[in-house]
C-alpha cells in the first residue's frame, strides 16, 4: 500500500488497487505559468493531499478538500506520453508527502523528460528531479480564524508549526537546481522573506543567486492579481529578486485544467 508521510493528507478513504499508485486530482497540458520555466510547454500531474493548509490555497481540492483519482504509474507516464511535450510538472497537493512520486520520477528521467516539482519544501527526497521549485511559506499563509475558507481557524497551529523546515530546504538546494518561489501577498511579507533566505544561505553549500529568488504575486483569478501583480513587480525591482508572473492565470483565469 502507498505510504503517506502525513495522515491527515487524504481525507478519502478509498485506497489504490496496486502499491505503484498516487492519488491524482487532474493531469493536464498546459503552459508552465510560474517561475523561471514560464512559457514553456508542459503536462502538469496534480497529486491530492496536502501537510499545510494555506488560506490561498489556488487547489483547494488537493489540500482542503481533497479529491482524487487513484492512478497507477503506468497509467500515469502512458496519459503524459499521450501529450507532444518534455517538459513535466509533478504538484499537488504537496507531491513530496508521497513515496511513490520517486519512482514516478525516476521513470520520468530515464525516458528523457525534464521534471519540475512544485513544492512547499518541508519534505525531502532523493529523486529526479530537474528543477525544484521550492515554494517555502511565509506567516501571511497561515490560516487563521479570519481568512480560513472553512472559517473555523482549525489547522492555524498545526500549518504554523509545519510550514517551514530549513534543513529540508536546504537539502533540496544541494541537490537540485532549484528556484525559491515566495508567495507575496503584502510589503510586509519581505522581512520574513529576507530573514528565510538569510537562513537558507547559512545552511546549504550552494551559492543563492538573487535571480533564484522569485517574487510571485498572490491571487487565484486575475481580478486578484490585478491588486497585487505592479507591488509585487516593484519589490522584485527594489530588492533584486526576480518576479514571475502567474502566466496561466493572466492567460486563462482560473479555468480548470490549465
Ligand atoms: C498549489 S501549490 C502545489 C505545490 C506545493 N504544495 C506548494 O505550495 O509549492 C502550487 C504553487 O501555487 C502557489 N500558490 C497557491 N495558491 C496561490 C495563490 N492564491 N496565489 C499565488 N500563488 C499560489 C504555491 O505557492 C505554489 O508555488
Ligand atoms: N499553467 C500552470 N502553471 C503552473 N505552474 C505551477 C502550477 C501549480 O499549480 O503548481 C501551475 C498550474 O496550475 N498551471
Ligand atoms: S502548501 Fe501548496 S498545496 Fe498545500 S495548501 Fe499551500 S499552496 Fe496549497
Ligand atoms: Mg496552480
Amino acid at each position: 500500500m502507498p505510504v503517506n508521510a502525513d495522515t491527515d493528507a487524504l481525507d478519502d478513504e478509498s485506497s489504490p488497487d496496486s502499491d505503484n499508485a498516487l492519488p491524482i486530482n487532474e493531469l493536464f497540458y498546459s503552459l508552465q505559468g510560474e517561475g523561471k520555466l514560464a512559457g514553456v510547454p508542459t503536462v502538469f500531474v496534480r497529486t491530492s493531499g496536502c501537510n499545510l493548509r494555506c488560506w490561498f490555497c489556488d487547489s483547494y481540492h488537493t489540500s482542503w478538500e481533497p479529491t482524487h483519482a487513484w492512478m497507477d504509474i503506468d497509467d500515469i507516464i502512458s496519459d503524459i506520453e499521450d501529450h507532444d511535450a518534455n517538459h513535466v510538472v509533478l504538484t499537488g497537493g504537496e507531491p513530496m508527502i508521497h513515496d511513490e512520486c520517486v519512482e514516478l520520477l525516476d521513470r520520468l528521467g530515464e525516458r528523457g523528460y525534464h521534471t519540475t516539482v512544485e513544492t512547499n519544501g518541508t519534505i525531502y527526497r532523493d529523486a529526479h528531479i530537474d528543477l525544484a521549485s521550492i515554494s517555502p511559506k511565509l506567516q501571511s499563509s497561515t490560516p487563521t480564524a479570519e481568512c480560513d475558507p472553512k472559517g473555523d481557524g482549525d489547522w492555524a497551529e498545526r500549518h504554523e508549526e509545519r510550514r517551514i523546515d530549513i534543513d529540508a530546504i536546504a537539502e533540496m538546494v544541494d541537490a537540485y537546481s532549484s528556484q525559491l518561489k515566495f508567495v507575496v501577498t503584502d510589503p510586509e511579507d519581505m522581512a520574513e522573506i529576507e530573514d528565510m533566505i538569510a537562513r537558507i544561505r547559512e545552511a546549504t553549500e550552494k551559492q543563492i543567486q538573487d535571480d533564484d529568488v522569485l517574487l510571485m504575486p498572490e491571487g487565484m483569478t486575475r481580478d486578484e492579481l490585478d491588486d497585487t501583480r505592479e507591488t509585487v513587480a516593484e519589490l522584485a525591482m527594489e530588492y533584486g529578486y526576480r518576479y514571475t508572473p502567474r502566466l496561466h492565470v493572466d492567460l486563462w483565469n482560473d479555468a480548470p485544467g490549465t
